[in-house]
Protein backbone atom coordinates (compact mmCIF):
# COMPACT_ATOMS: atom_id res chain seq x y z
CA UNK A 1 0.00 0.00 0.00
CA UNK A 2 0.93 3.59 -0.82
CA UNK A 3 1.74 6.46 1.68
CA UNK A 4 -0.73 9.15 1.34
CA UNK A 5 1.44 12.71 0.99
CA UNK A 6 1.39 14.97 4.47
CA UNK A 7 -0.97 16.98 4.49
CA UNK A 8 -3.76 15.12 2.24
CA UNK A 9 -7.02 15.67 4.00
CA UNK A 10 -7.91 11.80 5.10
CA UNK A 11 -11.13 11.93 3.25
CA UNK A 12 -9.29 12.46 0.01
CA UNK A 13 -6.31 9.80 1.00
CA UNK A 14 -9.61 7.05 2.11
CA UNK A 15 -11.23 7.58 -1.13
CA UNK A 16 -8.18 7.60 -3.43
CA UNK A 17 -7.03 4.28 -1.82
CA UNK A 18 -10.36 2.97 -2.95
CA UNK A 19 -9.71 4.42 -6.27
CA UNK A 20 -6.34 2.59 -6.20
CA UNK A 21 -8.41 -0.56 -5.53
CA UNK A 22 -10.39 -0.29 -8.07
CA UNK A 23 -8.01 0.55 -10.82
CA UNK A 24 -5.73 -2.58 -9.71
CA UNK A 25 -8.76 -4.67 -9.91
CA UNK A 26 -10.01 -3.17 -13.29
CA UNK A 27 -6.14 -4.17 -14.60
CA UNK A 28 -6.63 -7.53 -13.22
CA UNK A 29 -10.32 -8.27 -14.66
CA UNK A 30 -8.85 -6.51 -18.13
CA UNK A 31 -6.08 -8.88 -18.17
CA UNK A 32 -8.30 -12.04 -17.95
CA UNK A 33 -10.39 -10.76 -20.23
CA UNK A 34 -7.60 -10.58 -22.62
CA UNK A 35 -6.20 -14.12 -21.91
CA UNK A 36 -9.53 -15.20 -23.17
CA UNK A 37 -9.88 -13.50 -26.24
CA UNK A 38 -6.53 -14.23 -26.88
CA UNK A 39 -7.99 -17.67 -26.85
CA UNK A 40 -10.86 -16.81 -29.35
CA UNK A 41 -7.98 -15.41 -31.28
CA UNK A 42 -6.33 -18.72 -31.79
CA UNK A 43 -9.52 -20.26 -32.54
CA UNK A 44 -10.88 -18.01 -34.94
CA UNK A 45 -7.84 -18.46 -36.87
CA UNK A 46 -7.75 -21.76 -37.16
CA UNK A 47 -11.31 -22.42 -37.76
CA UNK A 48 -10.54 -19.34 -40.43
CA UNK A 49 -13.25 -17.69 -38.54
CA UNK A 50 -13.70 -13.55 -39.16
CA UNK A 51 -11.81 -11.57 -36.39
CA UNK A 52 -15.37 -9.41 -35.83
CA UNK A 53 -18.40 -10.55 -34.99
CA UNK A 54 -20.55 -7.33 -35.77
CA UNK A 55 -23.94 -9.53 -34.07
CA UNK A 56 -22.35 -10.76 -31.26
CA UNK A 57 -20.92 -7.21 -30.68
CA UNK A 58 -24.41 -5.23 -31.21
CA UNK A 59 -25.61 -7.91 -28.48
CA UNK A 60 -22.73 -6.90 -25.96
CA UNK A 61 -23.33 -3.60 -26.52
CA UNK A 62 -27.10 -4.01 -26.11
CA UNK A 63 -26.70 -5.74 -22.81
CA UNK A 64 -23.82 -3.28 -21.45
CA UNK A 65 -26.42 -0.87 -22.11
CA UNK A 66 -28.85 -1.93 -19.85
CA UNK A 67 -26.47 -2.99 -17.13
CA UNK A 68 -24.84 0.39 -17.01
CA UNK A 69 -28.11 1.63 -16.78
CA UNK A 70 -29.34 -0.28 -13.77
CA UNK A 71 -25.90 0.53 -12.27
CA UNK A 72 -26.07 4.03 -12.90
CA UNK A 73 -23.23 4.54 -15.17
CA UNK A 74 -23.44 6.65 -18.53
CA UNK A 75 -24.86 3.57 -21.18
CA UNK A 76 -23.11 6.15 -23.43
CA UNK A 77 -19.67 5.68 -21.50
CA UNK A 78 -20.04 1.74 -21.24
CA UNK A 79 -20.56 1.44 -25.36
CA UNK A 80 -17.84 3.64 -25.88
CA UNK A 81 -15.34 1.70 -23.02
CA UNK A 82 -16.20 -1.75 -24.81
CA UNK A 83 -15.68 -0.60 -28.19
CA UNK A 84 -12.55 0.69 -26.94
CA UNK A 85 -11.56 -3.09 -26.01
CA UNK A 86 -13.06 -4.92 -28.65
CA UNK A 87 -11.30 -2.64 -31.26
CA UNK A 88 -7.74 -4.02 -29.96
CA UNK A 89 -9.21 -7.41 -29.56
CA UNK A 90 -10.00 -7.46 -33.01
CA UNK A 91 -6.19 -6.03 -33.56
CA UNK A 92 -4.68 -9.13 -31.64
CA UNK A 93 -6.99 -11.23 -33.93
CA UNK A 94 -5.80 -9.91 -37.07
CA UNK A 95 -1.89 -10.44 -35.93
CA UNK A 96 -2.81 -14.00 -34.79
CA UNK A 97 -4.52 -14.38 -38.11
CA UNK A 98 -1.48 -13.09 -39.83
CA UNK A 99 0.93 -15.44 -38.07
CA UNK A 100 4.28 -14.74 -36.93
CA UNK A 101 5.91 -13.31 -40.33
CA UNK A 102 2.55 -10.74 -40.88
CA UNK A 103 1.47 -13.72 -43.27
CA UNK A 104 -1.60 -15.82 -42.82
CA UNK A 105 -0.65 -18.96 -41.69
CA UNK A 106 -1.33 -22.36 -43.94
CA UNK A 107 -3.96 -24.76 -43.03
CA UNK A 108 -2.84 -27.57 -41.35
CA UNK A 109 -4.27 -31.38 -41.88
CA UNK A 110 -5.67 -31.46 -38.35
CA UNK A 111 -7.82 -27.93 -39.39
CA UNK A 112 -10.13 -30.15 -41.52
CA UNK A 113 -12.63 -32.23 -39.17
CA UNK A 114 -13.09 -34.48 -42.14
CA UNK A 115 -10.14 -37.12 -41.82
CA UNK A 116 -11.74 -39.92 -44.75
O1 LIG B 1 -16.65 -13.25 -29.23
C1 LIG B 1 -15.88 -13.11 -30.20
O2 LIG B 1 -16.11 -13.62 -31.30
C2 LIG B 1 -14.66 -12.32 -30.05
O3 LIG B 1 -13.83 -12.30 -30.93
C3 LIG B 1 -14.50 -11.48 -28.82
C4 LIG B 1 -15.01 -10.05 -29.04
C5 LIG B 1 -14.88 -9.37 -27.65
O4 LIG B 1 -13.82 -8.83 -27.36
O5 LIG B 1 -15.84 -9.47 -26.87
C6 LIG B 1 -14.12 -9.37 -30.03
C7 LIG B 1 -14.44 -9.26 -31.35
C8 LIG B 1 -15.75 -9.64 -31.88
O6 LIG B 1 -16.20 -8.74 -32.85
C9 LIG B 1 -16.74 -9.87 -30.82
C10 LIG B 1 -16.41 -10.04 -29.52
Amino acid sequence: MTTPPAGLPPELARLRGSIDNIDAALVHLLAERFKATQQVGVLKARLGLPASDPGREARQVARLRDLAHQADLDPVFAEKFLAFIVEEVIRHHEEIAAGPDGQRAPATASDDPVTD
